[in-house]
């Protein structure tokens, strides 16, 4: 495996268990039955709105191990993926009204979150440690941090155009 290959599976892992500890949309979008449908052990009326909580999946210790630490390796060296298959991780959705803007979104998460790491060091406003940090989550159609990220860049690198 080559080294940027390896970085990248790791940066991969990291977006992966963002997704899972800290998705953009927690609720996904509101789905509608066709037909009457069981679930588990409930049955689901025709024409019922439902609404996925997939905030609560990413958090539910029957489905991940010690799921609100931030463990990234335990997506290395896992098939698990975000693109509808795995029910336990479906960032995007599944099915039919999964997030046409995948692909994109895939390339622009990974570019912004790699590039922001390759040029910059960071350090935390304030003096604040990482352990310090309040990672509690703001609901709303999309999801934000309560306490929004205060990050200065300290050092830039590389960063002469070719
Ligand atoms: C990291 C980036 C993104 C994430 C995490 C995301 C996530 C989602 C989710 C969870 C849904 C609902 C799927 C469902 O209910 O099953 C959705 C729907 C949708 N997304 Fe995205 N999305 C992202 C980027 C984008 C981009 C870049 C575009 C467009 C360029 C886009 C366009 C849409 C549209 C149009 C829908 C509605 C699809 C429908 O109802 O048929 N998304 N997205």
């Amino acid at each position: 495996m080559t080294m940027a290959k390896m970085e990248l599976s790791r940066t991969t892992a990291v977006v992966k268990e963002i997704w899972q500890l800290h998705p953009h949309v927690q609720l996904l979008i509101p789905h509608k039955t066709d037909t009457i449908e069981n679930v588990a052990e409930y049955i689901v009326p025709k024409h019922t709105q439902v609404l996925i909580n997939y905030w609560a999946i990413g958090r539910d210790p029957k489905v991940w191990d010690n799921p609100i630490a931030f463990l990234p390796e335990r997506f290395l060296g896992c098939n698990v993926d975000y693109k509808g298959k795995d029910f336990q991780f479906i960032p995007f959705g599944a099915g039919w009204k999964t997030c046409p803007g995948l692909p994109l979104g895939v390339r622009m998460v990974h570019l912004m979150l790699a590039s922001l790491l390759h040029y910059f060091d960071w350090e935390l406003s304030g003096g604040l440690k990482a352990e310090e940090m309040d990672m509690r989550d703001k609901f709303g159609v999309t999801l934000q941090t309560l306490v929004p990220l205060r990050a200065i860049p300290s050092e830039a690198r590389d960063l002469q155009c070719a």
